[in-house]
């Protein structure tokens, strides 16, 4: 397939960001007079291997209507689910009424807005030059861990008062581990019957991939940078305006 191909991209953007607690849901919040999830379309709506890109929405967003973005042709707004990957399966759901099923799609967290364009052409590249005979169904932009990595175990310390403590179980062996990121780009037909049958046997589902890894699928990671974060924590904001402006002036 050449890599010129148009694909839809979902945005999950349906969640509330309790752990960000901040004002508002995390992708209103404001970089550089903008919301998180207006840096995040936008970056979308620049690409030209993007068609559609579908936002999911919370049942009680009141904001995105008020955006220009809500307004562009390229652009539909969806009801989203209780959890992300319930979200997903609702866009995937909608797309597959006006799209190929057997073709590719991307999905790509709100909460990311530092991702560059350069990555995402690198993902649609990677992942559409997979042969049928390589067995793998899709692939993910990731981050290897360049961290010493500890597991835990929890132990109870009697002195004074009885309490749990953290302590270290093992070092783990960081050389195989990846930081998962999006966009995570797969076939619909084969994502959806993933999610379904996770979902169906009460699978944890956080990612697209891992849907996939538990059909017994095989899925490319396609290193990405560590700028690419997920907006998570309070902290995460002043880190994303830095990269965000770092990405506005190399674009200028
Ligand atoms: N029911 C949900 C929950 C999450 N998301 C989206 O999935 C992405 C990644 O999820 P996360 O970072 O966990 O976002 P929140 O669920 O909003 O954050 P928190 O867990 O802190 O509440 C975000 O863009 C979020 O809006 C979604 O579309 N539908
Ligand atoms: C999909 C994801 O962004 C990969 O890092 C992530 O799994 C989504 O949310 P989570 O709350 O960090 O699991």
């Amino acid at each position: 397939m050449p890599s010129t191909s148009i694909f839809p991209v979902i945005i999950p953007a349906a969640g509330i960001g309790s752990r960000v607690a901040a004002a508002t849901a995390k992708q209103y919040v404001s970089i550089g007079g903008k919301t998180i999830l207006e840096h995040t379309v936008q970056i979308f709506l620049s690409h030209n291997q993007i068609g559609k890109i579908i936002v999911m929405l919370h049942p009680e967003d009141y904001t995105f209507t008020t955006l220009s973005i809500a307004n562009h042709p390229q652009v539909m707004a969806v009801i989203g689910g209780c959890e992300r990957v319930d979200s997903v399966l609702q866009g995937l759901r909608c797309i597959v009424n006006f799209q190929d099923p057997t073709q590719f799609v991307l999905v790509h967290d709100a909460a990311r807005p530092c991702v560059n364009a350069q990555d995402i052409t690198r993902l649609i590249e990677r992942c559409t030059a997979i042969a049928p005979s390589d067995n793998v169904c899709g692939a993910i932009l990731a981050c290897p861990v360049t961290d010493t990595i500890k597991k835990a175990a929890s132990t109870k310390i009697s002195s004074g008062h009885s309490q749990h403590f953290s302590i270290i179980d093992n070092t783990i062996e960081r050389s195989l581990l990846w930081h998962a990121q999006t966009p995570q780009m797969f076939r619909m037909n084969e994502l959806i019957h993933a999610i379904e049958t996770g979902l169906a046997k009460g699978t944890k589902l956080s990612d697209e991939a891992s849907a996939m890894e538990n059909c017994g699928k095989s899925v490319l990671l396609v290193e990405g940078p560590s700028s690419n974060i997920k907006i998570t924590k309070p902290s995460d904001i002043a880190l994303a305006t830095f990269y965000l402006s770092a990405i506005n002036k190399s674009n200028k």
